[in-house]
């Protein structure tokens, strides 16, 4: 049984007046294991990036939040950008236009791991080789526009990692691209956080795609989490109605590895 990394009890986020407020998640309940890979599934709107905003602390000041997020094991509260890495489903908007490719990728090594920016420019461009950017050392001075939208995802992931968190945020982070890049950055994110032994919680509204890679799968369905789970179990025996439909929407594309893939438990 892996150690917790985070412990989050009766969570209820809320926006609005209180005559009309309205739920974004809804006492929820959930355990995120250490080195574990946790996918969060459901439809739009169901709270999925609300629940990524509230584990990184960057709710809205307008949210009203009840309930806990206990982090056993760790010193101090994670801090977005350090502890913790962001990765979105729009790399632009993850990475400023105006900035180089080696200034962006290098700055969480500066802002956290105190290095300078000489040293920090030669951990930027080892994670451009690690991420398979071509030409790395062209790519430290040039610009998000010069690069596609699968390589941007993947220098916006080099640039979330750069800090050595120990808990990779991706918020549907493959919903932008096309299949075939889709599986590339799947395949990346699953290499990087076995390597490094990070948590990684991936956010998606694809079950098929969460399947190649989850060791851990939750549904959220309305503010609610409806079922949660090792992969295996959740894909091969759903157990709320909820799960059945999704997995027979996609059964219905005739997914061949939705279950082959489903990572050990
Ligand atoms: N800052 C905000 N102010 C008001 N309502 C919000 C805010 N952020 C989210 N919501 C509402 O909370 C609900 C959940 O949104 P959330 O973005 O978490 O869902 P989601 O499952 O990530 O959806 P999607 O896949 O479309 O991103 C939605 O009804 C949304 O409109």
């Amino acid at each position: 049984m892996s150690a917790l990394l985070a412990e989050i009890r009766g969570l209820s986020v809320s926006y609005g007046r209180d005559d009309a407020r309205s739920f974004a998640l809804q006492d929820v309940d959930l355990d995120i294991a250490k080195g574990r890979r946790l996918a969060v599934i459901g439809e739009s709107g169901s709270g999925k990036s609300t629940l990524a905003l509230a584990l990184a602390g960057l709710l809205a000041p307008q949210a009203r939040i009840a309930g806990e997020i206990g982090w056993p094991g760790l010193a101090h509260v994670p801090m977005a950008g350090r502890d913790i890495g962001m990765v979105f489903q729009d790399p632009g908007g993850s990475l400023n236009p105006v900035l180089t490719i080696g200034e962006q990728v290098a700055e969480g090594a500066v802002r956290h791991l105190g290095l300078d920016w000489r040293a920090a420019r030669s951990h930027a461009l080892a994670l451009l080789e690690r991420v398979r950017i071509p030409d790395p050392q062209a790519a430290l001075g040039a610009y998000p526009h010069q690069f596609s939208g699968g390589q941007r995802q993947r220098i916006a992931i080099a640039a979330a990692i750069a800090a050595k968190p120990g808990l990779l945020i991706a918020d549907e982070p493959t919903s932008a691209l096309d299949m075939v890049v889709q599986a590339e950055i799947v395949a990346l994110l699953d290499d990087l956080v076995r390597e490094a032994g990070m948590t990684l919680v991936f956010i998606t509204h694809d079950i098929a795609l969460a399947s190649g890679l989850a060791d851990d799968i939750a549904v959220f369905q309305r503010a609610q989490l409806v079922e949660k789970g090792a992969a295996q179990a959740v894909l091969t025996k759903p157990a709320h109605a909820y799960t059945k439909q999704l997995l027979a929407a996609q059964i219905d594309f005739s997914t061949p590895r939705l279950i082959d893939g489903v990572a050990d438990a």
